[in-house]
């Protein structure tokens, strides 16, 4: 049609996957001025009533924003998400307390993922050198010729050729198939033991049942649970426990007596029903971490989002760090004038050992939550990460602060970090030494020299000094 201007001289980009890092990728590519074609399984969200599967909402921080920002969507996304400036933590007594997660501009920010989604599809939709196509379903692709087969609405098989193919189809990616079979293709996945499920918290007369500008966590070890808000007052609370703990729970008196004795304060907060009917209407969710090396192939193709690296979620990253995705290839392809030869080997050189460290950061951060993070610990942990934070603003940055409030490059952060954890062990070792050479110092000076005989002598003698001294 006239809207579709032929660019000819400019490359003829294929994006695998409409979702959410598919959707703003192609506003990235679109901008640059590539042909771009997006193809995308499901039909067109914005035309469906809801969707199904996946978090309801979920928390943009910094890296994220300034990827929406390069494309000039961070404003129209930022006003349509929900600003948390602390954790809110839900002892099991019911107690509350906020830990902030920063100063007063640090916030992170709670969007819908609908929302966001269709948000980026209409805005690559603008660009007059793109074209959407919905109920395309990569079936495979040939590395050598570039040529990618899709199963059309109509259930008859299409060929499509492009100059470059972006794999954003997710973490059991279609593109990702063909790097399977290349020798030196490095891979692995690991299903976590914990399931999760969403259960969406009521308005309460008409307002947020609890206070909204919060991320609130009832961290119980093996079980967990975080809500976010949504702009319709809803909370959307996403519940992880090991499968076999959902196992055990199949009536509804069961599950009011887990959540009697670990989430007691939510219950008048969702409802008995509410609770009951969300809980048994789906199956608890897996959650699949995904590492693979490299991001490329040939000069053809290039994996990013979950499609390269699949996280679980105790960072809140997985898609903040498939958006600084995008971001990192767009300032490649300038730094390289978008040779494709040489920008594809960098961006997998760059970008394999930050993706691999966010990874592996979400699932050190599970096993630590897991294991012993309940409301004390957790509010310890904050606290002194904060106040030494305070003391020694640029000597101990905490590691969430590093990864969700800057763009530190991830496998930095974690060098950073263990480095921080090795002066803060050895200045708390120090620390206790040289108290316990004080005392001794103190105890040998002020015990007269000439004492000699046994402990006990010594020991009346500390008695008298003590009693001395009161
Ligand atoms: C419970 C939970 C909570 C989370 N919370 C957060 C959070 O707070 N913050 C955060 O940053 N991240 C969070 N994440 C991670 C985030 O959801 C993902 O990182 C993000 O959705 C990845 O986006 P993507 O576009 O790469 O993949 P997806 O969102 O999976 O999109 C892939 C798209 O490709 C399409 N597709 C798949 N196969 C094909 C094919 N063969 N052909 C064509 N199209 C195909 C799919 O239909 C889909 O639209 C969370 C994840 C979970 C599960
Ligand atoms: C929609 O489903 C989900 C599921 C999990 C998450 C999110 C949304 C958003 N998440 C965020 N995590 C951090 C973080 O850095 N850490 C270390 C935390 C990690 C855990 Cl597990 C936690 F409970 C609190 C914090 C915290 O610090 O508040 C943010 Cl900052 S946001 C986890």
């Amino acid at each position: 049609s006239s809207k579709k201007i032929k660019l000819t001289n400019k490359k003829k980009v294929a994006v695998v996957g409409g979702g959410l890092v598919g959707g703003l990728n192609a506003c990235f590519l679109a901008k640059r001025g590539f042909e771009v074609t997006v193809f995308e399984s499901r039909e067109d969200i914005r035309c469906a009533k809801t969707i199904k599967g996946k978090s309801i909402n979920l928390a943009l921080s910094h890296r994220g924003r300034q990827a929406l920002k390069h494309v000039g969507m961070e404003d129209k996304i930022v006003s349509n998400g929900i600003p948390m400036h602390a954790r809110m933590i839900h002892s099991v007594n019911g107690k509350c307390s906020p830990i902030p997660y920063g100063r007063k501009g640090q916030y992170i920010l709670s969007v819908g993922r609908a929302n966001l989604n269709k948000e980026l599809l209409t805005a690559a939709e603008a660009y007059p050198n793109t074209q959407l196509n919905f109920n395309h379903k990569l079936l495979d692709w040939n590395p050598e010729t570039g040529t990618m087969t899709f199963l059309g609405p109509d259930g008859t098989e299409k060929d499509f050729q492009a100059d470059l193919i972006v794999g954003c189809d997710g973490a059991f990616s279609a593109t990702r198939k063909q790097f399977l079979r290349r020798s030196r293709f490095d891979y692995s996945q690991t299903y976590i033991p914990h399931g999760y499920l969403e259960l969406t918290m009521p308005p309460r007369n008409g307002d947020f049942a609890m206070k909204p500008n919060f991320l609130h966590i009832w961290p119980r070890n093996t079980f967990m649970m975080i809500a976010l808000p949504n702009m319709d007052k809803t909370f959307t609370c996403t519940l992880f426990m090991p499968f076999e703990e959902f196992e055990k729970i199949t009536t509804g008196d069961e599950l009011m007596a887990h959540f009697q004795k670990y989430f007691q304060d939510s219950i008048p907060l969702f409802g008995v029903d509410v609770l009951k009917r969300d809980f048994f209407q789906l199956p608890a969710q897996a959650m699949v971490s995904v590492k693979c090396s490299p991001h490329h192939l040939n000069e053809k193709c290039i994996l990013m989002g979950d499609a390269a690296h699949a996280v679980v979620p105790f960072y809140g990253q997985g898609m903040n760090a498939g958006f600084e995705d995008c971001l990192v290839f767009d300032e490649i392809l300038d730094q390289f004038n978008e040779d494709l030869s040489a920008v594809l080997p960098e961006y997998s050189r760059v970008r394999v050992p930050d993706d691999h460290a966010i990874c592996d950061l979400a699932m050190y951060n599970y096993i630590e939550m897991r294991a012993h993070v309940n409301s004390r610990y957790f509010l310890f942990r904050k606290y002194l990460d904060n106040v030494l934070h305070f003391f020694m603003p640029r000597t101990i940055i905490p590691l969430y602060t590093m990864v969700t409030f800057t763009r530190t490059r991830y496998h930095e952060a974690v060098i950073r970090w263990k480095w921080q954890n090795k002066v803060i062990t050895q200045g708390l070792l120090l620390l206790g030494t040289m108290s316990a050479a004080g005392a001794t110092y103190l105890l040998v000076k002020y015990i007269p020299q000439k004492s000699t005989g046994s402990v006990e002598q010594l020991w009346n003698k500390l008695l008298t000094l003590k009693w001395f001294q009161k």
